[in-house]
């Protein structure tokens, strides 16, 4: 695959729940190395995408490309290939319970054959200390952890198998502007020194500034349109205008201004 080639290719895709059709001959590519922020109003099907990207629904029609290979009619061997070169961290974390963080991590290992139990446990307690977790969150329990720990935990999880990929959903919902601003940081640091390449669906402009190195904007159906924050500046689309344009976006600019 050559370097310049999309990491992640979608033509034609079209998702639909009885009659009503949420994605409509959308294109998307995404390059590796890239942390592309997917926004787009509520129900625009940001979450149908990822999960349709990260093959956990089948779509209507299109096809995906994922590392150069066709990820949607391949053989469950290939796909399942594809698989393990993804993490994928959902909104509330979506940890088991009744494991501690080091078994949750520890989970997607189980795939990957003559991994020892000791190795096993090493690599966990690597990935929590990645992801900014302090050195004792492995023996806890997720109920026993803070939000913010918690989406780490989760992403800790995501990470577990040196991921090429990472698709995050709204990773910065629910947490206070410190821990979501230290999120932001995180995980564009993570993707320049592992280089990452990240899917990342939000609602938070900050984390647009913060980590995103471009944006793809959903509305009609379809990717309206790609480009980098100053692009989206000249994008003439009435929720284009109103999200980038607004008195939320403005503020996003200036803290982003005052932390360069
Ligand atoms: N399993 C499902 N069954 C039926 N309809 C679904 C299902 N999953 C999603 N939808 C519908 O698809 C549309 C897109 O949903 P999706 O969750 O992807 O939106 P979204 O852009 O992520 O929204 P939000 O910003 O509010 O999270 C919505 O109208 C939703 O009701």
């Amino acid at each position: 695959m050559a370097q310049d080639e999309p990491i992640i290719r979608i033509r034609g895709l079209r998702n639909q729940f009885g009659a009503q059709v949420v994605h409509d001959n959308l294109d998307l590519d995404l390059y590796r190395g890239e942390v592309m922020g997917v926004v787009g109003g509520s129900g625009t099907g940001k979450s149908v995408l990822l999960r349709t990207i990260a093959g956990l629904r089948p779509p209507q029609g299109g096809s995906i490309e994922i590392f150069g290979k066709d990820a949607l009619n391949c053989t469950d061997d290939a796909r399942k290939e594809i698989d393990l070169r993804m993490g994928v961290m959902f909104q509330d974390g979506a940890l088991f319970s009744s494991l501690t963080v080091r078994e949750n991590v520890e989970v997607p290992m189980q795939a990957v054959p003559g991994l020892t139990p000791a190795l096993r446990r090493d690599l966990a307690d690597l990935k929590i200390s990645l992801s900014g977790l302090p050195w004792f969150a492995g023996d806890k329990y997720p109920s026993e952890l803070s939000g913010g720990m918690r989406k780490r935990a989760g992403l800790a999880r995501a990470l577990a198998l040196d991921p090429e990929i990472l698709f995050l959903d709204e990773p910065t919902a629910g947490l206070d502007p410190i821990g979501a601003a230290a999120f932001d940081v995180l995980i564009r640091q993570l993707s320049e020194s592992l280089g990452l390449s990240v899917f990342l669906v939000t609602h938070d402009l900050d984390t647009l500034h913060a980590a995103c190195t471009r944006i793809a904007v959903l509305a009609e159906k379809k990717v309206l349109t790609t480009g980098t924050m100053a692009d989206m500046m000249d994008v003439d689309h009435p929720w284009v205008r109103e999200y980038f344009h607004g008195p939320r976006s403005r503020a996003a600019i200036d803290a982003s201004k005052r932390t360069a």
